[in-house]
């Protein structure tokens, strides 16, 4: 029988940090997972070397399942963005694995293709309206057909979202970066910006928002309310997530859509949510959500409620796990939207191969596996660098949801 024989963890940061799991079979066959988690990329990096490579070796690599429940009921500790990132990493590399050994793309396994590519969205932004709408004009003749628009509050500074280089990259200080909120500010602000990219680009592609769990319901029910003549596509993260009953509120006052999940790692997490159709798309993803073995129950439970994917795609999400993300969304039945950010260059010198794009669309890999091929000897040449999210400080110098 093949058995696991290695399983090595690599931590590097070519533009920003990666963590990824390598592992080897019996036979010589590699499969990659990613594990970042970003800003905490350490304790995933542990909690794999420490705790979980230690239950690999010997295992078949081919009992994907058994594996998930292995490590999930076996560490009694449930849930939670280290274990999940962790597990999913695991979880990954045996899918990448066994499309290799079946000589097929995992989208194959996966039940093949419900459609050609998977419609993405990218990411525009301004220090003010103006910049805002040349960066969306670059983005549509790009040929996106779905483009996120966000500007900086005037006079406030740390807006989320507002691009300084070629990627948005929050995570770029070596402590955290704090940055002032004024909600008011913002609630004033924003609808006018959203305003002005639909009077200047008209309705005939995807305008999304994200809110950043920046409001409180009430205020996210008026923003959406506000904001319902730009026909969104969504508002994302419109309140903190966790508190999953706080999205009836917003639900009962706008017909503008709601997208979350994002920090979200289980089906248990996201339950509520779409059991009582509370959101129309969620965000959860392959490396924070277990893997594709629990993203796929996820999206099969939201495809009981009427509720589509729009997976998170930030630049934090390695190249490894894009790849089996864009396997999974051309294979779901109720696919929505994906997220695409692209990563720095210097990414691409270690990870290679992966999804394809054009026309505002990804076309997977159709190597065996998830195609995506970790180089070791280029990662040596971008040591780790430790770098933290900001934190968001209310005018009063309070902490608030960044
Ligand atoms: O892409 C988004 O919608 C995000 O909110 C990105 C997050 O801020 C990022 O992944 C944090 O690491």
């Amino acid at each position: 029988m093949t058995t696991i024989e290695r399983a090595e963890v690599f931590v590097a940061s070519p533009g920003r940090t990666f963590v990824t799991l390598k592992i080897t079979t019996s036979d010589g066959a590699v499969g990659y997972g990613d594990a970042t988690l970003n800003g905490r990329e350490l304790a995933v990096a542990s909690y794999l070397r420490d705790h979980l490579l230690p239950l690999l070796a010997g295992k078949d690599p081919a009992r994907i399942e058994d594996m998930w429940q292995y490590l999930y009921k076996g560490a009694y500790w449930r849930r939670g963005p280290v274990t999940m990132t962790a597990i999913a990493a695991v979880d990954t590399a045996l899918w990448d694995l066994k499309g290799k050994v079946a000589g097929l793309p995992v989208y194959q396994l996966l039940g093949g293709r419900s459609r050609d590519g998977v419609l993405v969205y990218s990411h525009a932004s301004g220090r003010d309206t103006a910049e805002l709408l040349d960066d969306v004009d670059r983005f549509l003749s790009l040929g996106y057909k779905a483009v996120r628009a966000q500007a900086a509050v005037p006079d406030v500074g740390g807006t989320y979202g507002v691009r300084k280089g070629k990627v948005y990259e929050p995570a770029a200080t070596t402590l955290p970066d704090e940055q002032p909120w004024d909600t008011e500010a913002y609630l004033g602000f924003a609808p006018t910006y959203l305003e002005a990219v639909r009077e200047k680009f008209g309705f005939g592609f995807h305008l999304l928002h994200d809110v950043h769990h920046r409001l409180t319901p009430l205020e996210a029910a008026r923003f959406g309310k506000q904001v319902e003549p730009c026909r969104l596509f969504w508002m994302e993260d419109p309140t903190p997530a966790e508190n999953q009953e706080a999205f009836r509120l917003i639900r009962q006052h706008t017909t503008t859509p709601i997208a979350t999940g994002e920090v979200l790692t289980s089906i248990w997490d996201v339950q509520t949510l779409i059991t009582e159709q509370l959101i129309d798309y969620v965000r959860t993803t392959v490396v924070h959500a277990g893997g594709l073995t629990h993203l796929r129950r996820i999206f099969d439970l939201a495809a009981l409620y009427g509720v589509r994917t729009g997976s998170h795609g930030a630049t934090d999400l390695s190249p490894v796990s894009m790849s089996a993300a864009v396997h999974l969304d051309v294979a779901v039945p109720n696919f929505g939207i994906q997220e695409y950010m692209g990563h720095p260059d210097e990414a691409a010198e270690v990870f290679h191969g992966g999804p394809t794009y054009a026309e505002g669309m990804l076309f997977p890999s159709e190597e065996p596996g998830l195609g995506v091929v970790y180089d070791e000897a280029a990662a040596e040449r971008f040591p780790y660098q430790q770098r933290y999210l900001p934190v968001a400080r209310r005018l009063d110098g309070s902490v608030h949801d960044w």
